[in-house]
């Protein structure tokens, strides 16, 4: 079972405050990029890698490819201003007929086991997401106030890889464009063109590096 991935490094990390794309911020002495790539580098079921940057950054990780020796990367393609149009754009470049993942550049945590339980299912269901139970009671808010606690026993905590066959995600892009949906994953998409997604459990300790209090966490887990 193969797999193509498209990896996502093209945003801002506005949100990380670090006056530069958190993908360069350093865990370890190495880039939170390396640090995802690797895993994927090393994954034998990763046929090859996709990565959309922002063009004016091309350079940069050009030079951490080299320094790293990461030589899986099949095509490096420019981002979009929004996530959805980068990975629309990385697509792109995924060979015909091939199972593709679609995973953040800022998740390093991800590992093997968990994308080969997701590879699995994709291949048996066409559409599956790594996801863990949400933990808290979760409320909806407006105006300061809440207007109903949201029963938690079906909630789930939506991760990434999601993993897919290529032409059902073209599909549900192109969808999504027609209407201008923009979706914050990829999963919903799919989930707007009728057809199932299938849940595999993630871990925890998958977070998406957002702001500077996950740093601390990426510490710990590194530890
Ligand atoms: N136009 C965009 C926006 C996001 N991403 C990527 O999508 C992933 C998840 O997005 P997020 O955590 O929101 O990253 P940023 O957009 O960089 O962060 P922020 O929203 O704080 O600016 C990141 O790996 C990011 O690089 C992307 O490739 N293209
Ligand atoms: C795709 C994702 O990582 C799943 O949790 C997430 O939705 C990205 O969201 P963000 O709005 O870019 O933080």
């Amino acid at each position: 079972m193969k797999y193509q991935v498209v990896i996502l490094a093209a945003g801002q990390g506005k949100r990380m405050n670090a006056g530069k794309n958190k993908q360069f911020i350093e865990l370890e002495q190495v880039p939170i990029i390396i640090h995802t790539l690797k895993v994927f580098q090393k994954h034998t079921m990763c046929s090859g890698i996709i990565l959309v940057i922002n063009d004016q950054e091309k350079e940069d990780f050009q030079k951490l490819l080299e320094k790293y020796d990461v030589t899986k990367i099949k095509a490096i393609v420019s981002g979009g201003s929004e996530r959805q149009y980068s990975v629309h754009n990385g697509l792109h470049a995924v060979d015909k007929g091939e199972l593709v993942l679609v995973h953040d550049g800022a998740r390093p945590f991800i590992s093997h086991k968990r994308i080969e339980d997701l590879v699995e299912k994709a291949y048996e269901t066409g559409a599956a997401t790594l996801a863990v139970p949400v933990k808290d009671t979760i409320k909806r808010v407006e105006n300061g106030k809440v207007i109903e606690t949201v029963e938690r026993s079906t909630l789930w905590s939506v991760q990434t890889p999601q993993a897919f066959q290529l032409e059902l995600i073209l599909a549900a892009h192109h969808h999504a464009n027609q209407e201008n949906y923009l979706g914050t994953d990829d999963a919903s998409l799919i989930e707007r063109i009728g057809k199932p997604v299938s849940i595999i459990l993630g871990d925890y300790t998958n977070i998406k590096l957002t702001t500077p209090d996950d740093l601390l966490l990426a510490k710990a887990i590194l530890d």
